[in-house]
């Protein structure tokens, strides 16, 4: 039998090779389609073959984000995965995917946000990896400063995804979060987001604009932001875990100058908020070969694939056991750092407004990206965006 399955751009490679194999031993074929590099571009791709009920695609990549929006076109995965696979992954991984007593989708790896930054620089400048967003921001400018002054005069402080998308919404939830300012909405679905926190850090990003980014910052995403960093000159990364496996592959600049820590905090006493990430797999409702793709499924979700990806492309496990592996460890040696990003990490609000998750991210990183580009007053604006957002729940 052929399935037909859609891996993510970013992931392409190693989510085919762990495809791949499946068919090779199974007997089966395999078709990949490849999501649109924006993520965000892939959703009205699936809406379509939703509304047409196509049995094209089989199996689905799907963003957290976006488990409570499509569930309703997802199969229910209790008598497709026996329990005791599903009890292998940490538990708070599957329960998001448990929407309406069925288990819409199984967890594939998990994204939180890290900071990378240049080891090696750090040690030069007699620094330690920055706690505080503050001390973020005058260490990057110093060392920024410093390496200018001796010679590369391209050299940046901090690379992160400015531009006007999701990967917006992952970062100004982060900033907002780390300063004890919330999630845009609270769990139960009001508007947050007006809080002095919100302006602090709003007004934080918008000065590191053209001091220590570069202006193109606002266009950045995922993998223009690493490009950045991976050709040297940036002193600290904000991006997912991936950036270990593509910064230490062999033949990079950046090969052991790279350090990896939990993202930055506000002040004392408030916690690193890493925004959560995590990615699944889902089988379409309208595939007509649901347990062969099922199947691929359990294969790719489970530890030996799970294990791969950990140790070719850095990607952060689901299946708990590979946090203790000694392959694994040996290849990521920040995985116990990474699990407590992981459970220490803020989800995004798709929870609470489920099939309107995707209209409130997008009044929400507009605003932001308005906001950090322009110079307008900023708890104004924040104030106009707590308005709109109150319309978007509405809407609902
Ligand atoms: O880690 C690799 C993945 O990075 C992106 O996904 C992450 O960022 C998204 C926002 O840009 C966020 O919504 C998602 O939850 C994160 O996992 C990228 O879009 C993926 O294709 C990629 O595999």
């Amino acid at each position: 039998e052929t399935i037909s399955m859609f891996c993510s751009a970013t992931d392409y490679e190693l989510c085919e090779e762990g495809a791949q194999k499946w068919a090779k031993s199974s007997g089966n074929e395999v078709k990949i389609n490849r999501t649109p590099q924006n993520l965000d571009d892939a959703i009205p791709i699936y809406q379509q073959l939703f509304a047409s009920k196509s049995a094209d695609v089989d199996l689905l990549y799907v963003d957290v984000i976006w488990l409570g929006m499509m569930k309703d076109h997802f199969s229910d995965l209790v008598s497709l995965v026996p329990e005791a696979e599903v009890k292998a992954h940490f538990a708070s991984a599957t329960d998001a995917a448990r929407i309406d007593d069925k288990l819409v989708a199984m967890p594939f790896y998990i994204d939180t946000g890290l900071m990378f930054y240049r080891k090696d620089l750090l040690e030069k400048y007699g620094k330690q990896a920055p706690k505080t967003w503050d001390e973020l921001t005058a260490t990057a400018k110093e060392i920024q400063d410093g390496e200018r002054k001796a010679g590369n005069a391209d050299m940046w402080g901090y690379a992160w995804q400015g531009r006007s998308y999701e990967g917006l919404t992952c970062d100004a939830v982060e900033w907002i979060a780390a300063g004890g300012g919330g999630t845009i909405l609270s769990d139960k679905g009001e508007v947050t987001i007006n809080n002095p926190a919100t302006v602090a850090a709003l007004t934080r990003a918008r000065g590191w604009i053209d001091t220590i980014s570069p202006k193109g910052v606002l266009n950045y995403d995922e993998e223009s932001s690493r490009a950045l960093f991976e050709s040297g000159n940036a002193v600290f990364h904000r991006n997912w875990p991936y950036v270990w496996g593509t910064s230490q592959a062999q033949g990079g600049k950046l090969v052991d100058k790279v350090g990896v820590s939990a993202l930055p905090i506000g002040a004392d006493g408030q916690k690193s908020s890493g925004a959560l990430g995590t990615a699944y797999l889902a089988v379409s409702k309208y595939s007509a070969k649901q347990e062969k793709a099922a199947e691929l499924l359990r294969y790719m979700v489970g530890l030996e694939d799970q294990k791969m990806r950990a140790i070719k492309g850095g990607y952060n496990p689901t299946v708990e056991a590979l946090y203790t592996d000694a392959d694994v460890l040996a290849k990521i040696p920040f995985m116990p750092m990474a699990k407590a990003a992981f459970e220490e990490s803020v989800a995004r609000p798709s929870a609470a407004t489920g099939k309107n998750y995707n209209r409130v991210s997008r009044t929400f990183y507009r605003a932001v990206h308005d906001i950090i580009s322009g110079t307008g007053d900023v708890a104004e604006e924040v104030a106009q965006l707590e308005k709109k957002l109150k319309r978007d729940v509405k809407a609902n």
